[in-house]
């Protein structure tokens, strides 16, 4: 088993520290690599796996520390999975709103069957900037893609995620809720076993 106190996260989303810390606990805390550096790393890696893994040797480099990264986006079927890798940056680095916005135009004349979407989250843990066996954990959830924004919680896609299991959008759940069912929570979920915290 190993065991970690503190690790430090190679994300600078808050609603990601948000929901990670949440799901771990207080078994480990993690502290923010915008504590160490506000330098984003450029993402040019072709996956998930491949952004994780290279957010998480960053942050190890720059923090000394043993290092989480979490590379994830949305997929859209009708889109051949875009945004996909590129969720962050689908409108040109406009943020949220704007990749809202410009995910439900593109979508606008697409009927309710054919708006099937799944979020992909991606978890990379490292032990330190050179860790030739990352742990790589992924979790997928699926939904439907609304034709408008609805609910306040949440980050990013959340208010335009269709969540099947509770009929409502994911921006609608409580925080604790999507942190039960969440792609996020699954990877967490993988992480927590392979780290005997489960
Ligand atoms: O639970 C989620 N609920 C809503 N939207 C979400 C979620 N999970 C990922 N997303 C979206 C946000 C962003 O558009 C992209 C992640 O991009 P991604 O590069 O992994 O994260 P980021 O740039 O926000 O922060 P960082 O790279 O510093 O961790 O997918
Ligand atoms: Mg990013």
């Amino acid at each position: 088993m190993m065991t970690f106190q503190q690790i430090v996260l190679a994300s600078h989303n808050a609603g990601k520290l948000k929901e990670l810390q949440a799901m771990l606990g207080d078994t480990v805390q993690l502290r923010s690599i915008g504590e160490f550096s506000s330098v984003e790393p450029e993402e040019t890696g072709l996956s998930f796996v491949e952004n994780a893994i290279l957010k998480a040797r960053n942050a190890a480099r720059i923090s000394g520390m043993p290092a989480l990264a979490d590379d994830s986006g949305l997929a859209v079927d009708f889109l051949g999975g875009a945004p996909g890798i590129y969720s962050a940056r689908y409108a040109d680095g406009k943020g949220d709103a704007a990749n809202n916005a410009k995910l439900l135009d593109v979508l606008k004349d697409v009927p309710q069957e054919q708006r099937g979407a799944q979020f992909v989250c991606v978890l990379a843990l490292v032990r330190h900037a050179d860790d030739p066996l990352p742990i790589l954990c992924e979790g997928l959830w699926h939904g439907r893609i609304l034709t408008q924004a609805s609910g306040e919680h949440g980050f990013g896609y959340d208010p335009l995620f269709w969540v099947p299991e509770r009929d409502c959008s994911s921006a609608e759940l409580s925080p604790a809720d999507k942190n039960q069912i969440s792609h996020r929570a699954r990877a967490m979920s993988l992480l927590r076993q392979r780290l005997g915290l489960a």
